[in-house]
């Protein structure tokens, strides 16, 4: 359904441009879920931002993005316009946010909110909008749906609130969510709440989902595919499974040591030591070698590639067969 083929993703900095992403590739099937996992700063969100169209003006985009229609004919989002654009956006592909205030308006209630987009998006009219509204809210899990409707934002909590952000973003039937990081505002108990609630949504609607998270705990019950990004290149992509049971980067190990071990693991999270080169000057030669204990000095002499080391799966690490 979708194929990103060497997208990149640049803004301006001083004088120059800095590479939030840098030629990543990969393919989505409908009803696939990938995960785009990193560290801070590593490009996620420039990615997932970058196949919903959301970037502003300033921001260069190079590279294809296959997606076929549901008709079966093949666009590049990257380069459409206009109406073509406009249809796409919050019907094929809608997106949720980490914060899910910003995606509500306070002033009006929610009900009407998702009502007023139905109207928009499916062309309902305003009484088939209210239920198709409160169908929604029921849909995504919030109870006494009728009530709900009538509440403003403020009056729901942060989960409920998020709900109601996914209800919305469901109104258009999107092919594809993109969820960036919509669980990271909200408690443990209520994170794991809404992945269970992305998960079902998408076996039962069938829909396709890119989503964006710093914890490759959490996407481990998601993901079909995993793509782990660091400062702005792929560095490993697979099936979940695979990467998870033995990955075949050394950051992929290290960010899977930082997983706490059972829930609810009273210790902190340890973080990967050591930081990830700046955007703006990265080095030529492995961008993790500094931060990996497996690095030898051919690390440090060239670029390394991003190889396939087994069918549909990639590395981009010189000494992947040792890391498992
Ligand atoms: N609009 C922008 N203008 C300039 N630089 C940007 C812009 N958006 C992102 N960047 C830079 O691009 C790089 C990648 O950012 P991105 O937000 O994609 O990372 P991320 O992995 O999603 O991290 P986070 O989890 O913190 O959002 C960072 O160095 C960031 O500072």
């Amino acid at each position: 359904m979708l194929r990103a083929d060497r997208l990149s993703v640049e803004f301006p900095a001083g004088k120059g441009w800095l590479r939030a992403a840098e030629e990543v590739s990969f393919t989505l099937a409908p009803g696939e879920t990938l995960a785009l996992v990193g560290e801070s700063g590593s490009g996620k969100s420039a990615t997932a931002m970058a196949v919903a169209r959301l970037h502003g003006p300033e921001a260069r985009v190079t590279g294809h993005l296959g997606w076929t229609t549901r008709e079966g004919a093949t666009l590049d989002l990257a380069t459409l316009r206009g109406e073509a654009l406009r249809r796409l956006r919050g019907r094929d592909i809608a997106v949720v946010f980490q914060d899910p205030g910003s995606a509500l308006d306070p002033v009006f209630q929610v009900g009407d909110q998702i009502a007023e987009t139905l109207r928009h998006l499916r062309g309902a009219g305003r009484r088939e909008a209210a239920e198709g509204a409160v169908a929604l809210l029921e849909r995504v899990g919030i109870p006494d749906p009728r009530r709900r409707a009538e509440e403003y934002p403020h009056q729901l909590s942060g989960g409920m609130r998020q709900r109601a952000v996914i209800a919305l973003a469901l109104a258009g039937q999107p092919r594809l969510l993109v969820a960036d990081e919509p669980t990271t505002a909200l408690d443990v108990t209520i994170q794991a709440q809404i992945v269970e609630l992305l998960q079902d949504l998408q076996a039962r609607e069938g829909m396709a989902m890119i989503f964006v998270s710093h914890d490759l705990g959490l996407v481990a019950g998601l993901a079909h595919r995993i793509c782990v990004l660091y400062a702005g290149q792929v560095v490993e992509e697979g099936p979940a499974a695979e990467v998870l049971a033995a990955p075949r980067h050394p950051y992929t190990r290290a960010l899977l040591d930082c997983v706490p071990e059972m829930e609810g693991d009273a210790a902190p999270p340890r973080g990967i030591p050591g930081r990830m080169p700046s955007p703006l000057d990265p080095p030529a030669h492995c961008r993790f070698a500094d931060r990996c204990a497996l690095a030898e000095a051919a690390c440090r002499a060239q670029p390394v590639p991003l190889v396939a080391v087994a069918p549909g799966r990639s590395s981009r690490c010189l000494r992947w067969p040792e890391v498992a």
